[in-house]
């Protein structure tokens, strides 16, 4: 069963969110020596980054271990406003101080713009090259994936109803249909999802309470974020502020702090 944290501020939620990645990657590192991150487009990154560049944060983070990856990414060029690599790098990786190790960050290819089916799979390999050499590598086992969920329950670039949701065997596939613009996009699949080891959702606002409803109330809806739900149990933690989960009927844990 999926935990939920619900926080009465955005301060309170971030700070949170610091501590959840903390542990994540103190376990990841023990376990590998490296952190690999799937991180969401969206209003996610404005949250983590909050998170990672506050002072309780200074000194805590091992950037010279972390992979960042990217959840799905749109098939616009890096500098592009759609751009889910333009929009990390906007706002946290060009304000990582620069005396400090830098992450590795794998963007899409943007030579293969005009093939999505070529940009999922360009971005596969980048997988099987920084997860395990290729004989041996089954399927990429994320330490963390840092996910959002869209007023519609699509996470990742995996929308409602669309046949990507029984994707049985890509790691990474491409859309051509996003409902959300931009349409051409690739996204980490379900297969790869249900092999992380930990995975935390951000939702947040009023905007959001309809469908945390839907997911929390109607765990067989088949919506994406309930599916992930149900791939990781209790894997799953989401931080989400107050509004968003007005009147869901689930177990939430609220912030003590703010009470
Ligand atoms: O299109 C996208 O939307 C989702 C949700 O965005 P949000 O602004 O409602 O948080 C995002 O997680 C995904 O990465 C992005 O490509």
């Amino acid at each position: 069963m999926a935990n939920v944290h619900s926080y009465a501020s955005r301060d309170s939620l971030a700070s949170a969110l610091l501590t959840y990645v903390l542990d994540c990657q103190k376990h990841a590192i023990n376990r590998h020596d490296r952190f690999q991150v799937a991180v969401s487009g969206g209003s996610l990154p404005s949250i983590l980054a909050q998170a990672l560049l506050s002072e309780d944060a200074i000194g805590q983070i091992a950037w010279e271990k972390w992979q960042i990856f990217f959840a799905d990414e749109r098939a616009v060029p890096l500098d592009d406003e759609d751009s889910n690599f333009c929009l990390l790098k906007k706002e946290l990786l060009d304000k990582l101080p620069e005396d400090t190790p830098q992450p590795a960050v794998i963007p899409i290819d943007t030579e293969y713009l005009d093939d999505t089916q070529e940009l999922a799979d360009q971005y596969h390999e980048q997988l099987i090259k920084y997860f395990a050499p290729k004989d041996s590598v089954k399927q990429p086992i994320f330490d963390l994936l840092l996910l959002g969920c869209g007023p519609d329950g699509h996470t990742c670039s995996l929308f409602p109803n669309h046949e990507l949701l029984r994707e049985v065997d890509a790691w990474v596939a491409p859309i051509e249909d996003s409902p959300k613009p931009p349409p051409k996009r690739i996204t980490l699949t379900l297969p790869v999802i249900k092999h992380a080891l930990k995975c935390a959702f951000v939702a947040t606002g009023g905007g959001k309470q309809e469908i945390m409803k839907e997911i929390f109330e109607n765990p067989d809806g088949g919506l994406p974020c309930t599916l992930v739900n149900s791939l990781l149990g209790d894997k799953v933690t989401w931080f989400v502020d107050d509004p968003a989960v007005e009147g869901v009927n689930y177990r939430i844990q609220r912030d003590r702090a703010s009470l």
